[in-house]
């Protein structure tokens, strides 16, 4: 045996799915905070007293439906958009507002846009060095090839966008926000272009990608469950308003509105009054803590939440169809009282292992943990939509 194969070489570095070896260089992160942002674009207001603070590190989701005013804020953010009053802060200092306004290049910010943005004429590594203008020449492409080897996608360096996959051209648009590395990172809508597979992957890689790093981030998405899966933070956002800031525990566990309950899960609705902390519906009273005798209320039940009883202690309701749809079945049941039916979510094939057919006659009850009551000034529909 020669001497030196005794020698145990160096450990490779450990390497995600992407190949990223972990010992990529990390940000400073910043923490980034809106103080009541108020924007109007003529006489539209798009966004109205909107307050919250991205925490250092962590990874911060805008959700909301379309037109709710999520990329205005991000823009905002960004210094792409003068808000019409409040002000942006990084780490406590005003980067937007009255008194300074930093133009995008100084803030320190990286940005990924939903349609990545590469510039077809430039390689990946000239595209990830673009961003690289304030290091030195010899600089730029060994660290632009390290970002590149973080997201897998080194060996490509020398191609074109052109040949490369969405998901591929999406790390490569990462890549590029993260080579300068930035304290704060936005990205709106990154994941959208992406088919519902491959979607999933590229923002389980992505996630890890912000973990290491730890860039504090925001990300725009009108998707309720991407915003649970990737958020530290949730900020919903509904007409310009903020309807709700939390946890993602918060925001599905504790939703404050009937709008924030209805973003994340289909809902059964019952109008009602409330009368000794509760309010009476035809599948039994509901728990309503909190809330004024005899105040008009809402209450919302999800899917899940409506369950069978053997026991036959519940409401009478009778089976009008089943839907397959996947991991489970949707249920509509009619109950008497009820003017429309009500949905049921069941785990799939539940029905027939329970020996129960379509129009047969059953009880139900709810389960108090997917129940909500809301004073009923919100309107229904657009917690619906
Ligand atoms: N430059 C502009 N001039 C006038 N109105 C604008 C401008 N940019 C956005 N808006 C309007 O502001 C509102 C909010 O738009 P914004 O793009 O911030 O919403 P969003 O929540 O990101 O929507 P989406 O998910 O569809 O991108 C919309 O009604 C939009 O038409």
């Amino acid at each position: 045996m020669e001497d030196d194969a005794a020698v145990k070489p160096p450990r490779e570095p450990v390497r995600s799915k992407w190949g990223v070896p972990n010992t990529a260089a990390v940000s400073i992160p910043h923490e980034l905070s809106f103080e009541n942002i108020s924007h109007r674009f003529g006489e539209s207001v798009i966004l109205q007293d909107i307050s919250l603070t991205a925490a250092t590190g962590t990874v911060t989701c805008l959700l909301g439906p379309s037109g709710s005013g999520k990329t205005t804020l991000l823009r905002i953010a960004a210094g792409m958009e003068r808000q019409t009053s409040g002000r942006v802060l990084q780490d406590g200092r005003e980067i937007g507002g009255p008194s300074l306004f930093m133009p995008p290049e100084k803030r320190g910010i990286g940005l990924v846009f939903q349609d990545y943005a590469l510039f077809p004429h430039l390689t990946i590594c000239q595209n990830v060095c673009f961003g690289l203008a304030h290091l030195k020449r010899a600089d730029r492409i060994p660290q632009a090839m390290q970002t590149l080897a973080r997201v897998g996608l080194d060996d490509r360096a020398d191609e074109y966008p052109s040949t490369l996959s969405g998901g591929e051209q999406q790390r490569v648009a990462l890549a590029r926000a993260m080579a300068p590395r930035p304290g704060v990172l936005l990205m709106d809508e990154p994941f959208s272009g992406l088919d519902s597979r491959l979607r999933d992957s590229v923002r389980d890689e992505t996630l890890g990608v912000l973990r290491e790093t730890r860039a504090t981030s925001l990300i725009v998405t009108h998707d309720p469950a991407e915003a649970l899966k990737m958020g530290d933070r949730i900020a919903l956002m509904n007409r310009g308003i903020m309807e709700q800031f939390g946890t993602p525990e918060d925001l599905y566990y504790r939703p404050k509105t009937l709008f924030a309950a209805g973003f994340f899960s289909e809902l059964n609705l019952f109008e009602g009054v409330v009368r000794g902390s509760q309010v009476e519906t035809p599948l039994g009273a509901i728990k309503a803590d909190g809330m004024r005798e005899g105040a008009a209320a809402v209450v919302a039940i999800r899917l899940p939440a409506l369950y069978f009883d053997p026991a036959g202690k519940g409401a009478t309701a009778r089976i009008l169809s089943r839907r397959f749809l996947g991991d489970f079945d949707q249920i509509t049941v009619g109950v008497s009282g009820v003017d429309v039916p009500l949905k049921m979510r069941l785990r799939a094939g539940a029905l027939e292992s329970l020996g129960i057919d379509i129009n047969r006659n059953l009880s139900i009850r709810v389960d108090p943990k997917g129940c909500f009551v809301f004073p009923a000034v919100e309107t229904t529909s657009s917690a619906l939509t």
